[in-house]
C-alpha cells in the first residue's frame, strides 16, 4: 500500500520569473489575484504569543501586492492579551514591513531573522543598512517588552475599572485600554479556557485599517511602499450548546468572515507556530494555480512542513524528511498530495464544495441550507463562484460588523452543509486529510510546492510526550477516517485508484502496529526456562524475510535518492515507525475501538509548544520526558530485548558445551534480532535515560550490567534446576 502510490513520481518548480513576467505590470500594479491568509490560534501560553505575532508580522512582509492580500488572526481563546498584542504587532509592522521591502530581508519573522548570525545583503541600500538595522533591532526590543507588559497592564487596569464600577454588578470583568469592557469574561483566559468553559462574545470584530501612512520613525523610506495589507482580529462566539468544531469551526469561521471583507479568489491557512520563511511562497503556490495547462483544476497547493527548533541529530525523527520529501512529492504524479494542517493554499470555491471546472454544472444552487442563512455570504458565495472580487473591502459599518458577528458565531454551522460538504471537515481529529479527501474525491488535483530557501517554517514538538501525543492525534485521526463515509474504499466519487490507494494506507497504517508489537515482544519466549523457542526450524522463513526487508532498504534508498533526504533521515524515519508501533499506534488502535464501542471521539489537546523553564540549553525539552500509560508496552519491548541478550548470555555458558553447531548459530541470529529491536529503539532509551542522556556513554556502562546482571541470574537458576534433575 506504501508504495503503489509511488507509481509516478513527478517533481515540479514553480517558475516565478514567469510569473512576475505574466501578472506584474510596469507601473508597479499588478494584476495577481488576492489572497485571504488565515492564521489560527488557540491558547496564548500553550501557544506563545510572541510565534503567533511573528507569524503574522511574517506574513504582513511577505511579497505580494498589499491590496490583494489580507491576514486574518482567528483567536479561540478569546482572549484580551491576543487582541493586544496584534494591536502593538500592527504598530510595529509599520515599521518592519518597509525595512523588509528596502533591504530584501529574509526571513521576515523578526525574531528568526535576528537570530542569524551575519545575514547576506541583497538588498539596493547597503549604504543605509547597519543604521537602519540597528534601530529597527531596538525597536523590536521594545515591542517584545511591550507584549510581556501586557498582562500585567491588562490585570492593573481591570481591577482598577472593576474597583470603581462594582456596583454595577460583574466584578470579574475585563477592560480594554479606551474604557470600553472586553466581551470576554475573564482577565485571565487560559485558566477558565483550561477548564472548557465557553463564554459568549458579543462585539467579536474589530477592523483596524493600516492601509495608511505608516510611522516612519527616524529611517528613510522615500522609494518604499510603506503600505500594508489589511489585517483583522476575529474571536469566535462561543456557546456551550453548540460544538465549536475546533480548528476546522475556526478555520470555517474566517472563512465566511473574510468573504464579507475581501472575499479573495485563494486562501492559505498557518498554525500560529508557523512562519513564512520565504518571502517569495505566497507567489510560488499562484504559480500552480494559475498554471495553464492544470491551474484552474487545482483545488490547493500544499507546501512541505519545516521546522527550526529541532535538535540537531533529530532525535524524534520531527523532520519527517521521508514523508513530506518523499511520500508526498510522489503523489504529484497521480491526483496530488493530501492537505497536511498548514501551509496550504486552496481555492476558495473548491473549499466552498463546488466542482472542479470540468465537472461543474452551470447552474449551481448557493442556498441557505447548504451555506448557512447570511444574504451577504450567500452573494459572495455567487461573487467568487464568477471569480468577482472587490479589491476594496466594503466601509466597516456597524451593520456589516453585526453580520460579520453572525457569521463567525459557532452557531451559524448549525443545520448546514458546514463541516461536510463545505468548508474543513468536522467531527474528527485529523480534519486535514479528510478535507483534502473530499476535495480530491470531487475530482480536484493538488500539487506539492517545494522551495529552494523553506517556504514556511514552524515549531515541532521535540520533547517525546508531546511527540507521540501528537502521532496518536493523527493516527486517530486516520483510523476515524477509515470508520466513517469518508472511507477511501467507499468515499470519493472521483478519486484516481492509486491516489485512492494512498489514502487507504493513510487510514489502515496504525493497525500494522499490533504486528509489530507482538513481533519485538516476540523474545520473551527466552526468558521461559530451557528451551530456546526462537531459534527452531525457521530457515526458510528467515530467507524469505531477510529478502524482504533488504528489498523495502533497496526501495527506500532509491526513494531517498530521488527525493534529496539523507540517510540520518531514513534512520530517524525508521527508528520512530518502531517507538511508533509499539506505544502511540497502539493507543490509537485501543482508542478506536473504544471510540466505536462508546461512540467517544479522541481528545484534541492543543500540541504545546511552550518549552520547559531551563534558559540556558536550548534543547531542554527533549530530556523532560513525562510518563503516560502509552510508554509501557515500549519500555516492556525494551526489557524484553534487553533480559533476552542476558539470558541468551546465561544459557550459552550453561549449555555451551551441550549445544550443536545449529544450536549455536540460532542463538547468535536470536541475538541479532535483540540487537537490531535495540538500536531501533536508541531514541526511546534516551528518552527514558532523561538528563543523563546528554551523556549516551551512559549507556554503553548500563546495558553490560544489566545484561550481566540477567546473565548470573539465569545462569543461577539454570544450573540448580539441572542438579535438581
Ligand atoms: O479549538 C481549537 C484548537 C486548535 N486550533 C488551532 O489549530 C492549530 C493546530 O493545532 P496543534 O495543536 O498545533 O496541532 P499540531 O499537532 O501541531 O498540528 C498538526 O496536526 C493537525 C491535525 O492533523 C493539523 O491540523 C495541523 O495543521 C498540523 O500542524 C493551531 O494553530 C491551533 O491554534 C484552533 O484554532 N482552535
Ligand atoms: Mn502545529
Amino acid at each position: 500500500l506504501n508504495q503503489l502510490p509511488k507509481f509516478n513520481p513527478v517533481k515540479t518548480i514553480p517558475d516565478m520569473v514567469a510569473l512576475k513576467r505574466q501578472y506584474d505590470l510596469p507601473d508597479g500594479t499588478s494584476t495577481l489575484p488576492g489572497i485571504d491568509v488565515f492564521v489560527t490560534t488557540a491558547d496564548p501560553i500553550d501557544e506563545p504569543i510572541l510565534y503567533t505575532m511573528n507569524c503574522v508580522l511574517s506574513i504582513l512582509a511577505s511579497d505580494y501586492p498589499v491590496d490583494r492580500c489580507a491576514c486574518y488572526l482567528s483567536d479561540d481563546s478569546g482572549a484580551l492579551i491576543q487582541y493586544e498584542a496584534l494591536v502593538e504587532t500592527a504598530k510595529f509592522a509599520t515599521l518592519w514591513v518597509p525595512f523588509c521591502r528596502k533591504h530584501c530581508i529574509e526571513p521576515r519573522a523578526p525574531e528568526s531573522y535576528f537570530e542569524l548570525e551575519a545575514p547576506l545583503y541583497t538588498g539596493s541600500a547597503p549604504e543605509d543598512f547597519k543604521n537602519d538595522h540597528s534601530s529597527v533591532h531596538r525597536e523590536y526590543d521594545e515591542f517584545k517588552e511591550h507584549l510581556d507588559s501586557i498582562s500585567s497592564a491588562i490585570s492593573k487596569r481591570s481591577d482598577a475599572y472593576n474597583s470603581m464600577k462594582t456596583e454595577e454588578g460583574d466584578a470579574k470583568a475585563t477592560w480594554m485600554a479606551n474604557g470600553t469592557q472586553w466581551p470576554g469574561s475573564w482577565i485571565d483566559t487560559t485558566e477558565i479556557h483550561r477548564k472548557g468553559h465557553h463564554v459568549v462574545l458579543g462585539h467579536s470584530i474589530r477592523g483596524h485599517n493600516l492601509g495608511s501612512q505608516a510611522s516612519t520613525n527616524n529611517l528613510n523610506f522615500a522609494s518604499t511602499d510603506v503600505r500594508l495589507p489589511m489585517l483583522v482580529y476575529i474571536s469566535r462566539g462561543k456557546n456551550p450548546s453548540y460544538d465549536h468544531n475546533k480548528k476546522a469551526g475556526a478555520l470555517n469561521a474566517q472563512l465566511r468572515a473574510s468573504a464579507l471583507l475581501s472575499n479573495a479568489q485563494f486562501i492559505i491557512n498557518f498554525d500560529c507556530d508557523h512562519y513564512i520563511n520565504n518571502s517569495q511562497a505566497l507567489r510560488a503556490a499562484m504559480c500552480f494555480m494559475l498554471d495553464q495547462r492544470q491551474g484552474d483544476s487545482t483545488a490547493f497547493v500544499q507546501f512541505p512542513q519545516r521546522f527550526d527548533n529541532v535538535d540537531p541529530s533529530d532525535r524524534y525523527g520531527n523532520h519527517n524528511r521521508v514523508f513530506f520529501d518523499g511520500t508526498m512529492l510522489a503523489l504529484n504524479g497521480l491526483q496530488g498530495p493530501s492537505y497536511l494542517g498548514t501551509g496550504c493554499m486552496f481555492r476558495r470555491i473548491a473549499l466552498y464544495g463546488i466542482d472542479p471546472p470540468e465537472w461543474r454544472h452551470d447552474n449551481i444552487v448557493v442556498d441557505d441550507k447548504r451555506f448557512g442563512s447570511s444574504i451577504p455570504f450567500l452573494e459572495s458565495v455567487s461573487k467568487a463562484i464568477n471569480q468577482e472580487r472587490s479589491t476594496i473591502p466594503p466601509p466597516i459599518s456597524e451593520t456589516l460588523v453585526a453580520e460579520m458577528e453572525r457569521v463567525v458565531s459557532a452557531s451559524h454551522d448549525k443545520a448546514t452543509g458546514w463541516g461536510k460538504g463545505v468548508g474543513y471537515i468536522y467531527d474528527i481529529a485529523t480534519e486535514d486529510i479528510v478535507t483534502g479527501f473530499r476535495i480530491h474525491g470531487q475530482g480536484w488535483r493538488s500539487m506539492y510546492c517545494t522551495m529552494e530557501r523553506d517556504a514556511f517554517c514552524g515549531i515541532a514538538p521535540i520533547n517525546l510526550t508531546e511527540r507521540l501525543h501528537q502521532i496518536v492525534r493523527w493516527s486517530g485521526g486516520s483510523l476515524e477516517m477509515f470508520f466513517s463515509l469518508n472511507n477511501p474504499l467507499i468515499g470519493g466519487r472521483r478519486i484516481q485508484a492509486l491516489q485512492r490507494v494512498s489514502y487507504l494506507n493513510m487510514t489502515v497504517y496504525p493497525v500494522t502496529s499490533l504486528f509489530i508489537l507482538l513481533y519485538a515482544l516476540s523474545p520473551v519466549m527466552w526468558l521461559i526456562p530451557d528451551e530456546v523457542y526462537i531459534q527452531r526450524p525457521f530457515t526458510k522463513y528467515v530467507v524469505f524475510l531477510l529478502v524482504i526487508i533488504l528489498m523495502i532498504h533497496v526501495i527506500g534508498w532509491l526513494e531517498i535518492k530521488w527525493a534529496g533526504v539523507t540517510w540520518l533521515d531514513y534512520w530517524r524515519n525508521e527508528q520512530f515507525f518502531m517507538i511508533g508501533s509499539t506505544s502511540a499506534y497502539p493507543a490509537a488502535v485501543l482508542h478506536m475501538v473504544v471510540n466505536l464501542l462508546t461512540k467517544k471521539g479522541i481528545h484534541f489537546r492543543v500540541t504545546s509548544k511552550q518549552t520547559a523553564a531551563d534558559t540556558n540549553d536550548k534543547f531542554a525539552d527533549l530530556y523532560d520526558m513525562r510518563w503516560v500509560p502509552m510508554l509501557i508496552p515500549t519500555t516492556v519491548v525494551l526489557i524484553a530485548n534487553v533480559g533476552a541478550i542476558g539470558v541468551a548470555m546465561g544459557k550459552t555458558i550453561v549449555y555451551m558445551g551441550a549445544w550443536t553447531i545449529a544450536q549455536k548459530t540460532h542463538a547468535a541470529l536470536g541475538l541479532l534480532f535483540n540487537v537490531w529491536i535495540m538500536v531501533l529503539l536508541y531514541p526511546f532509551a534516551l528518552a527514558i535515560m532523561g538528563r543523563w542522556a546528554k551523556r549516551p556513554v551512559i549507556l554503553l556502562v548500563l546495558l553490560p550490567v544489566a545484561f550481566t546482571i540477567v546473565c548470573l541470574a539465569s545462569r543461577r537458576s539454570r544450573m540448580q534446576s539441572l542438579s535438581y534433575k
